[in-house]
């Protein structure tokens, strides 16, 4: 029998006295690929974040791989969104790489070790950017900085890969290569990805859930007509990225 990677059970999360997450129960098993889908403000970043214990849950639990949050943390591995980064920062692709190499508690005269960055090296290598590993962030495409930001998570040796909305922002081909990329990396993790690119969801995941607050709906990637006007509010065409 598979072995459960996430267990949520119950989960809901407030900000506040605004509720976020709603009574959310669901089970990742290992070898999954996790769609998350839903409407803007629906609760799926929030949702990760707790997952990745990043905030705490108000009532129910989590567990990754049978242990409390904490202690299953160093096995994640987390895209955030593109947004949520300044690329203007004056950094190179290398060195932000290298970041998912950190260990907690390192001392002021921290340097990374030979192993960290042949790591961080194959990390660009699989993400198909290490001629980039030099260059500034702030030199680099929409795609090149999502595929940098993949080998970020990549460079931790994460069981779990959690993407928060990867091709947002990235051409048509520079989509593709991602979804192509996340098909690979499934042969060897877990991996949860939010999304709102409906079509290229439903077609590549094993498993989906649709969250508007609560867990609207939850199993094999077949997406209704009946399931999505519930889930947005309204009728919804299946062909492109809903924002
Ligand atoms: N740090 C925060 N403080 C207060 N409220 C927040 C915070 N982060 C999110 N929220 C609120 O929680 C709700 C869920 O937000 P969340 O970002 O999880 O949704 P989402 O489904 O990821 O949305 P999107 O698709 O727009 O990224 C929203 O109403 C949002 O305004």
């Amino acid at each position: 029998m598979k072995q459960t990677a996430v267990h949520i059970e119950d989960v809901s999360v407030y900000y506040d006295q605004n509720l976020a997450v709603s009574r959310v129960s669901l089970d990742i098993e290992e070898g999954d690929y996790l769609g998350i889908i839903g409407p803007n403000g629906g609760g799926k970043t929030t949702l990760l974040k707790a997952i990745l214990g990043l905030i705490p849950v108000n009532s129910g639990k989590i567990e990754i791989y049978g242990k409390r949050i904490n202690k299953g943390r160093k096995i994640m591995g987390y895209v955030p969104q593109m947004s949520a980064v300044d690329k203007r920062f004056p950094i190179s692709v290398m060195e932000v790489v290298l970041t998912g190499r950190l260990k907690q508690g390192i001392s002021p005269f921290f340097s990374f070790r030979a192993e960290d960055r042949k790591k961080a090296y194959e990390a660009l290598e699989k993400v198909g950017i290490q001629h980039l590993a030099d260059r500034q962030i702030s030199a680099l495409s929409g795609g090149e900085f999502q595929r940098m930001l993949i080998a970020r998570a990549l460079a931790v040796e994460p069981r779990l890969l959690i993407l928060d909305e990867p091709t947002a922002s990235v051409d048509v081909s520079s989509r593709a290569q991602i979804y192509n990329l996340l098909d690979e990396l499934n042969k060897d993790m877990t991996i949860i990805l939010v999304s709102h690119d409906l079509l290229a969801v439903s077609s590549r995941v094993s498993k989906l859930a649709c969250l508007n607050e609560g867990l609207i709906y939850w199993g094999n990637p077949e997406l209704s007509e009946e399931i999505l006007t519930r889930l947005y509010g309204c009728p919804v065409e299946m062909g492109g990225a809903i924002h």
